[in-house]
């Protein structure tokens, strides 16, 4: 099992990286790159770690080495928030930096699972899409936005908020990652009940908890280690699909059919061709509904800016 992480000298790549050399089965590859030059120490620093997974690193323009039989990338390369900025103000660096890495990707390693933690992941993922399209490699199954980010959070918020054990708590999170676009299901929520006023601000603290860590970091950046966690939950859960694991099922935007947007965040079953089965997400609220009709708008251009810079 080879994984990827394009971003690794960052925040959130290197918190992912250490969990990965930690976390990933016996006798994996873990490869790093980053346009920063202290990637190949990066690896070094996390080789001394005496687990039976093999580091190296790769720092400089050219991706490819890293990407060489990898089966999982997952990308979180490009710039992070400041306070002020909304994530949709990522995009005129961004974008052109996961086309430039899927460019990669779909001459290196095609047949790979792709994570994109890159913001805007509403916009990122549909850059991807395209760009795997226009080099004739795109298979639906194998790209996703990674939005464990909102599922962890919800997890952790709603275990604080009603007293129970974290470990017991499951949320579906649908739709896409920013602002309105992100609707945890908290009337699926087994063995818990909200008031509607709690709906409303749970709802809400879990849409603008990203914000809430970028205001607390004053300039210092968004997210990156809960964010490390949340994409080692996902990458470790993409490994076990490939090696067969049954029952392995998360949350993730994707472009599976779903009535509502090209690309949708709701529950898959993974396997050894990434998504296996895009599940329904079951009966929701009314308010939820409301909500999820409310967001179509919204991601429906942010999967359009995304087409259309890429077309
Ligand atoms: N999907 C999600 O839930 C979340 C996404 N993010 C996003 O993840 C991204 C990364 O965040 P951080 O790690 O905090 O930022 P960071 O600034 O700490 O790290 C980004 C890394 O990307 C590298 N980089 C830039 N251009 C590159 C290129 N062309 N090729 C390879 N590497 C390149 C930089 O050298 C840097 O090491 C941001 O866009 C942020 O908004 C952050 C939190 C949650
Ligand atoms: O808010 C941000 O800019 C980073 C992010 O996506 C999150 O923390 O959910």
């Amino acid at each position: 099992m080879k994984v990827a992480v394009l971003g690794a000298a960052g925040g959130i790549g290197q918190a992912l990286a250490l969990l990965l050399k930690t976390q990933l089965p016996a006798g994996s590859k873990l490869s790093l790159y980053d346009i920063a030059p202290v990637t190949p120490g990066v690896a070094v620093d996390l080789s001394h770690i005496p687990t039976a997974v093999d580091v190296k690193g790769f720092a400089g323009e050219d991706p490819t080495p890293a990407l060489e039989g990898a089966d999982v990338v997952l990308i979180s390369a490009g710039v992070a928030r400041k306070p002020g900025m909304d994530r949709s103000d990522l995009f005129n660096i961004n974008a052109g930096i996961v086309r430039n890495l899927i460019e990669k990707v779909a001459s290196t390693c095609p047949k790979a699972l792709v994570g994109i933690i890159t913001n805007p992941v509403n916009t990122t993922v549909a850059i991807a899409a395209e760009v795997l399209k226009k080099a004739g490699v795109y298979d639906k199954n194998r790209l996703f936005g990674v939005t464990t980010l909102d599922v962890i959070r919800s997890e952790t918020f709603i275990a604080e908020a009603k007293g129970v054990d974290v470990e017991q708590v499951k949320i579906n999170v649908i739709g896409g990652h920013s602002g309105v676009t992100i609707l945890p299901l908290l009337s699926q929520v087994e063995g818990v009940s909200f008031s509607d006023e709690e709906v409303a601000n749970l709802t809400t603290r879990i849409q603008n908890a990203g914000t809430e860590v970028v205001e607390a970091k004053a300039g210092g950046g968004s997210a990156t280690l809960s964010m490390g966690q949340a994409a080692c939950r996902f990458g470790m859960s993409l490994v076990k699909g490939l090696q067969g694991e049954s029952g392995v099922i998360e949350c993730a935007y994707v472009d599976g059919g779903s009535e509502h947007a090209e690309f949708f965040a709701q529950p898959v079953l993974l396997g050894k061709n990434g998504v296996e089965e895009v599940l329904a997400y079951g009966d929701v609220s009314e308010f939820e509904a409301n909500a999820r009709d409310a967001m179509l708008d919204t991601l429906k251009g942010d999967i359009k800016l995304g087409v259309e810079f890429v077309g």
